[in-house]
């Protein structure tokens, strides 16, 4: 049996569409109050996911488990919420309506929804937009009216899926805002990006997915850990310098080419070894002209993955 006190559970999760598996035995863990990236190329069963976790569609097969209970649950429904892709509103009702129709939807009581309603639209950049009719709002105001819904009935655990998809800079910033308050309320925040960098800033913990699998999922720190590479230009690099850094590192790649400059890339283990990295090549009398740390970040990481070259033991790590 699964843990009872998780946002998110499953176990071998499966889902089969005419005899073909697009969600092939999903393992993964949310805690209550993460931010949680689901990351995948286009296919890779993230959508279909979503669905089973909102019991939207049935599991072919595996466990799931919402904020410790089933999603069939009417009970754990009405403690969800949910910002689809593909959105599409009532054009005809204005954002009041919109949100007094999913405030009622979701079991608020009328008086609850009278105040709360203000207080989302307020939340998402939408004061004082409530009263006009849907059909004049621009894409980046509907994809908000959206995300005002998601959270108008106090969920305990949030799906956005690809939620600043229609914003612009300013709005993207605020909605990570937004993610970053619901985290600080202890809401679970299971977010579907392709924008990794925005991932990088808001999310706890990832999971990486393909062909209906975990490839890898842990904390930006654990994924991100390990060796940092670290560009180096010098004026020169002497021979013994050379050697003093390979006792430092692993000299990865030497480039001469630039008259009066010798770029270098060394790779260190941890943090702490760059501070010696600058003490050496001081030592050895030669000028730095950048030392530049390098963590891989999630777009590297993500391409490295989805090209297949994990090796077969890094399978659904935990
Ligand atoms: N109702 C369905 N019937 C048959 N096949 C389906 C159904 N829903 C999804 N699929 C297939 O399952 C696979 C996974 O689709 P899904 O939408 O879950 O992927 P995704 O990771 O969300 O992709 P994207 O990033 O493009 O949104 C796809 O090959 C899709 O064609």
């Amino acid at each position: 049996m699964l843990g009872a006190v998780s946002a998110i559970e499953t176990r071998e999760l499966r889902k089969v569409y005419r005899g073909r598996a697009v969600v092939d035995g999903l393992t993964l863990t949310v805690e209550e109050g993460e931010v949680f990236g689901f990351l995948g190329p286009n296919g890779a069963g993230k959508s279909t996911t979503v669905k089973m976790l909102l019991g939207l569609v049935r599991p072919t097969g595996g466990e799931v488990r919402v904020l410790g209970g089933s999603p069939d649950d009417p009970g754990i429904r009405a403690r969800l919420g949910f910002l689809p892709e593909q959105f599409r509103f009532q054009t005809w009702m204005t954002g009041e309506e919109f949100l007094n129709f999913h405030g009622r939807l979701a079991g608020l009581a009328a008086a609850e929804v009278r105040t709360r309603v203000p207080e989302v639209l307020a939340r998402v950049g939408l004061a004082g937009r409530g009263r006009e009719a849907l059909g004049g709002y621009s894409k980046g105001m509907l994809q908000r009216a959206g995300l005002a819904a998601a959270i108008l009935a106090r969920p305990r655990l949030v799906f956005l899926d690809e939620p600043t998809s229609a914003l612009d800079p300013i709005g993207r910033v605020e909605v990570r805002e937004i993610i970053e308050a619901l985290r600080g309320e202890g809401v679970a925040v299971f977010l579907n990006s392709h924008l990794l960098a925005e991932v990088e800033q808001v999310c706890d913990r990832v999971a990486f997915v393909k062909a209906g699998r975990v490839l890898r999922q842990g904390s930006l720190r654990e994924l991100t850990g390990g060796v940092i590479p670290v560009e180096i230009v010098l004026d020169t690099l002497s021979s013994e310098l050379r050697s003093a850094l390979a006792r430092l590192g692993e000299v990865r790649h030497v480039d001469a080419n630039v008259p009066g400059r010798v770029g270098l890339e060394l790779w260190v283990e941890r943090e702490d070894t760059l501070p010696a990295l600058a003490d050496a090549i001081h030592g050895h009398g030669a000028r730095l002209y950048t030392l530049n740390p390098r963590r891989p970040d999630l777009e590297t990481m993500f391409l490295d993955l989805m090209d297949g070259q994990v090796p077969a033991g890094e399978v659904a790590r935990a």
